[in-house]
C-alpha cells in the first residue's frame, strides 16, 4: 500500500510536467482542490490509520479528466487556428508565384537580356517591415501632435499647407550643398536616438536640434518617419487602385489618368506631394549623392503609400510613384517628340532594339522631330539639339558643364578621370594633363606614330597582299591605336597583339553592355541591373581592365627607377620635359602635385583608364572611315598620294609635326570623314542648375544631348550634305558666315578633346605610311557600312578593305 500511495502521490507530478510550467502559479491555480480526508503529504503511513474517501477521489479525477479535455479543446482550436494560417501563406505564395509568372512573362517578353525577376520579389519580400498595427499593439507608437496622425491635424496650424516638418526638413537640406551631395542621400539610416530626439521636440513643435543637424541622414530618417506614420497616408492603395486597377498588365495608361489620380486628391495633399516631387528631383540631379530618381522612387512609394510592399502589387506600387513623378513632368509639353507612355515614357522605342536599330531611331527621331525634340526615359527628360546655335550655347554655358546620368555608368568602369569628372577636380586634373599634350610633346610621339604605323603596313602586307583577301580593318585599326596611346601616353611598350587584342576585347564587351544599359528600361537603372548576370559579367570586365592599366602604371613606375638610378647623380636639365627625356602623360601624372598633394593611386588610375579608353577607340574608329573614304572614293584617295609624293616622298621616312602640317588636302580629306563619321556621335551634359537655353527653359536635372551625326549631316548647314566632298571645308572658310559650333567633331569649348592634336597627328602619320604602301580599295564598290553608336560609332559587321601593293 505504501507503493500503492506513493504511486498516487506521485500521479501529481506528471500533471504539472504535461503543463510544462511545473513551478507557475497559473498552473497551481487550475489544479482540482483535494477532497478532504484525502492525504496532504508524502509522508510514508500505516494502512490502518488512513480512511480513504473513494467518492471524494473520483471527483478528483473526475475533474482532472474535464481539464485534459479542455486543453485537448485549445489545443484542437490552435490546430485549426494554424490550419487557417498555413492555408493562406498558401495562397499567398501562389498568388506571389503568379505574379512572379506573369512578371517574368511580361519579362521574357520586354527583353531577351536577364533580367532577373524573381530575385526583385524576394528583394522587395526582404524589404518587408514591421506593419504599423503591430507597433501600436506593442506600444511603440502613440498618438502624437506630429507623428502617427492624420494629415489635416498636422497641417491644421501650418502655414504654407503643408505639414511644417516636412518643409522644414527640406529647407535644412536644400539649404546646404554638403547635405545635398552627401553620398546615399535617403538610403543611409541616420542614428536612431538622435531621430527619437527629434520626434520629440517636433512633437513639442521644437525645429531648433533639426537646424543644427550636423548630419543630413537624421533630418531624411525624420522625415520619412513621419511619412510612414502617417495614419492616412499621401495616397490611398484605394484611389491608386480605382486609377490603376491592374498594373500588372498595364501597358497603356493614358495621362489624364494620372492627372485625375492627382486631381482627386484634397489640397494638402497636393500641395505636399509637389514640394515633396521637387525637392526629389532636387536630389536626383546631384551626382555626387549617388541617388537616382528610382531609387528614390522605389523608397518613397512604400512612404507616400504608407504600406509595406509585399501588401500589394510591387509595381502597382512603383507605377503609381512613378505617375507621380510623371505628373512633374510635364514641363517641356510643348517640345515635340515621339509619343510618350506613360511612366515609362520613350523606352518602349527602343525595346528589345540592339545597337544598330538604337541609332537609327535616333536618326529618324531627328529627322521627323526636328532640331530640338524631347526623349523621356523613364521620367528622366533628354532635350536633344542639332543646332550650331544650342551646341554653342550648352557648351559654353556653366550650367551645362557636368556631364549627363548616362556618363555615370561609365564612370563605374573608367572612373572618375577627366572625361566624367567636374568642378574643381576636373579644373586641377585638365590644368596637370594639358601640358602633356603640348606640341614639344607630340613631337616626341612622332617617332613612335612612324614605327607602329611602318609594322602595320608590314602586317596587312601579310594579311592581305600576299592572299588577296580583304582585312576586316576596324579590330586591327584598334590594335594598333592601342598600342600607340600606351607607347606614347603611358610610356609603356606593349608586347604583342595577344596583350592589346586582350584589352580591346575587354572594352569592345564593355562599351556593349554600358550600351544596353543606357536604352532599356530596366538595366538602366543601377538596382535592377545589380540582379542580372550581366552586371556580374560586367564587373569581372572591370576587374580585368583594372588590371591592365595598374600593370600599366607599375611598369612605368618601374621603368622610372630604372631611367632615375642610370643617370646616376646627373642633375636633372631643366628642359628636359619637353626635351631629351621622353615623357610621357603618366611621368606628368605620376609626379603632380595638387596643392601639395600627389594624385592618389586611384586618381592615377582613373586618368590612366580614360586616357587608355578614349585615346585608342575613338582613334580606331576614325581612321576606319577615313580609310572607308579613301576608299570608296579613288578620286580623293590618289589627291591624297600626289600630296604625299610631293610633300614627304615616295619612300617610308621619319615624319616630323612639320611635314604632316604640309599636308593640307589630306586634313581636308580627315576633317570631312569625321563630318561624316563622327567617333563621338552624342555628347550629353546635365542641367545643374533652372536655365534658359534658347526658347527652352531648362529644369535643373534634365539632361541636354547635342546629336553631333544629325547637325553634321544637315543639310541646313552642309550643302550636299551626304556627298564626301573634302573642298566644301576650303568653300567654308571663305565664307565668314560658317558657325565653327556647326562642326564639332572633338567637342568644343572648355571641355573639348584633349588629346585632338594628338589624334590628328596619329591619323595623319598613319594614313601617309598606308597611301605610300598601298592603294585603298573596298571588295565591293558599293559596300555601305551599317553603323552602330557603341559609345563610339563603329560599322556594325566591321569593313572589309584590300591593300593593293604599289609597285614603287
Ligand atoms: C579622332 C579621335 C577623337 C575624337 C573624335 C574625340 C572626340 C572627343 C569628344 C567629342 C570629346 C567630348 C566628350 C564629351 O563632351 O562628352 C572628347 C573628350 C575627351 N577626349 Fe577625345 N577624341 C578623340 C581622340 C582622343 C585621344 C587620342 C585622346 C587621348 C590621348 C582623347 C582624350 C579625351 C579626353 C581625356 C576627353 C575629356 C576632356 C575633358 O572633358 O576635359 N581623345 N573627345
Amino acid at each position: 500500500m505504501d507503493s500503492y500511495l506513493g504511486l498516487a502521490q506521485s500521479k501529481l507530478k506528471p500533471r504539472s510536467v504535461v503543463d510544462g510550467f511545473s513551478n507557475r502559479s497559473a498552473t497551481i491555480k487550475k489544479r482540482p482542490t483535494r477532497p478532504a480526508g484525502y492525504p496532504t503529504t508524502s509522508r510514508p503511513i500505516s494502512t490502518s490509520s488512513i480512511v480513504i474517501d473513494t467518492a471524494a477521489q473520483f471527483r478528483y479525477l473526475q475533474e482532472e479528466h474535464r481539464l485534459v479535455l479542455e486543453k485537448c479543446k485549445k489545443l484542437e482550436d490552435s490546430y485549426s487556428t494554424l490550419e487557417a494560417e498555413y492555408a493562406k501563406v498558401k495562397s499567398d505564395n501562389e498568388r506571389l508565384q503568379s505574379a512572379y509568372e506573369e512578371l517574368q512573362e511580361s519579362y521574357n517578353n520586354v527583353t531577351a537580356k536577364n533580367f532577373n525577376a524573381g530575385k526583385l520579389l524576394v528583394y522587395f519580400k526582404l524589404k518587408r517591415r514591421t506593419d504599423k498595427e503591430t507597433l501600436e499593439k506593442r506600444n511603440i507608437i502613440k498618438n502624437e501632435a506630429c507623428f502617427n496622425t492624420y494629415l489635416q491635424d498636422v497641417v491644421m496650424l501650418d502655414n504654407p499647407r503643408i505639414p511644417r516638418v516636412i518643409h522644414e526638413c527640406i529647407a535644412v537640406l536644400e539649404s546646404n550643398d554638403k547635405f545635398m551631395k552627401s553620398p546615399g542621400l535617403y538610403r543611409v539610416s541616420g542614428d536612431h536616438n538622435t531621430i527619437q530626439n527629434l520626434r520629440y521636440d517636433i512633437n513639442a513643435n521644437n525645429y531648433k536640434r533639426l537646424h543644427k543637424q550636423k548630419s543630413p541622414h537624421e533630418i531624411c530618417g525624420i522625415l520619412k518617419l513621419f511619412l510612414r506614420e502617417l495614419k492616412d497616408p499621401l495616397i490611398s492603395l484605394e484611389t491608386c487602385e480605382k486609377y490603376f486597377p491592374d498594373v500588372l498588365q498595364m501597358k497603356i495608361n493614358t495621362r489624364s489618368k494620372v492627372m485625375q489620380l492627382i486631381n482627386s486628391l484634397d489640397a494638402v495633399r497636393q500641395n505636399t506631394l509637389k514640394v515633396l516631387m521637387k525637392h526629389l528631383r532636387n536630389v536626383a540631379a546631384i551626382q555626387e549623392n549617388e541617388v537616382d530618381n528610382f531609387s528614390l522612387g522605389l523608397l518613397f512609394s512604400s512612404l507616400i503609400f504608407n504600406e509595406t510592399l509585399a501588401d500589394v502589387s510591387v509595381l502597382g506600387v512603383v507605377a503609381a510613384v512613378l505617375a507621380v513623378f510623371d505628373w512633374k513632368l510635364k514641363a517641356y509639353q510643348d517640345l515635340p517628340g515621339p509619343r510618350r507612355w506613360p511612366l515609362i515614357g520613350n523606352v518602349v522605342s527602343f525595346l528589345g532594339a540592339g545597337p544598330v536599330e538604337i541609332f537609327d531611331q535616333l536618326i529618324a527621331f531627328a529627322a521627323t522631330y526636328g532640331k530640338v525634340y524631347k526623349l523621356d526615359f523613364f521620367y528622366d527628360y533628354t532635350i536633344v539639339y542639332s543646332s550650331p546655335e544650342a551646341a554653342e550655347a550648352i557648351l559654353t554655358s556653366p550650367a551645362f558643364a557636368a556631364k549627363s546620368q548616362d556618363y555615370d555608368k561609365v564612370s563605374e568602369w573608367i572612373g572618375n578621370g577627366l572625361l566624367i569628372s567636374r568642378g574643381q577636380k576636373w579644373f586641377t586634373h585638365r590644368k596637370v594633363i594639358t601640358p602633356g599634350f603640348h606640341f614639344k610633346i607630340l613631337e616626341n610621339f612622332v617617332p613612335v606614330f612612324n614605327r607602329q604605323a611602318e609594322a602595320f603596313c608590314a602586317k596587312l602586307e601579310s594579311l592581305s597582299v600576299g592572299s588577296g583577301k580583304a582585312v576586316n580593318i576596324f579590330p586591327e585599326l584598334k590594335l594598333l591605336t592601342l598600342g600607340i596611346i600606351c607607347e606614347t601616353a603611358m610610356g609603356v611598350g606593349m608586347a604583342g597583339d595577344t596583350q592589346q587584342a586582350y584589352y580591346t576585347q575587354i572594352v569592345e564587351e564593355l562599351s556593349s553592355i554600358l550600351y544596353w544599359r543606357m536604352f532599356n528600361v530596366f538595366v538602366n537603372i543601377d538596382v535592377l541591373f545589380r540582379l542580372t548576370h550581366t552586371s556580374k559579367r560586367f564587373n569581372e570586365l572591370v576587374k580585368k581592365s583594372w588590371n591592365f592599366t595598374l600593370d600599366m602604371i607599375d611598369k612605368r613606375r618601374k621603368i622610372n627607377q630604372l631611367e632615375e638610378q642610370n643617370r646616376g647623380s646627373e642633375e636633372r636639365n631643366e628642359d628636359e620635359s619637353f626635351g631629351k627625356r621622353k615623357r610621357a602623360l603618366l611621368d606628368t601624372l605620376l609626379e603632380a602635385r595638387i596643392d601639395g598633394k600627389p594624385l592618389t593611386d586611384e586618381e592615377i588610375r582613373e586618368e590612366v583608364d580614360t586616357f587608355t579608353f578614349a585615346g585608342h577607340d575613338t582613334t580606331a574608329s576614325a581612321m576606319t572611315f577615313i580609310l572607308y573614304n579613301v576608299a570608296k572614293h579613288p578620286v580623293v584617295q590618289e589627291r591624297i598620294y600626289q600630296e604625299i609624293v610631293s610633300e614627304i616622298g615616295e619612300e617610308f621616312c621619319e615624319l616630323s609635326l612639320s611635314s604632316l602640317n604640309n599636308l593640307h588636302y589630306m586634313e581636308l580629306a580627315i576633317k570631312e570623314s569625321l563630318r561624316l563619321f563622327p567617333p563621338v556621335p552624342v555628347i550629353a551634359r546635365i542641367a545643374t542648375e533652372d536655365t534658359q537655353l534658347l526658347s527652352e527653359k531648362i529644369t535643373r536635372g534634365t539632361s541636354v544631348a547635342i546629336d553631333i551625326f544629325t547637325m553634321h549631316h544637315s543639310a541646313d548647314y552642309f550643302p550636299d550634305a551626304e556627298r564626301f566632298d573634302p573642298d566644301r571645308f576650303e568653300a567654308a572658310r571663305s565664307t565668314q558666315t560658317f558657325n565653327p559650333y556647326t562642326y564639332i567633331p572633338f567637342s568644343a569649348g572648355s571641355r573639348n578633346c584633349v588629346g585632338q592634336k594628338f589624334a590628328q597627328y596619329e591619323l595623319k602619320t598613319t594614313l601617309v605610311k598606308l597611301l605610300q604602301r598601298f592603294q585603298i580599295r573596298l571588295p565591293d564598290a558599293n559596300y555601305v557600312p551599317t553603323l552602330k553608336a557603341e559609345i563610339v560609332l563603329k560599322p556594325a559587321e566591321g569593313l572589309p578593305l584590300k591593300f593593293i601593293k604599289r609597285s614603287v
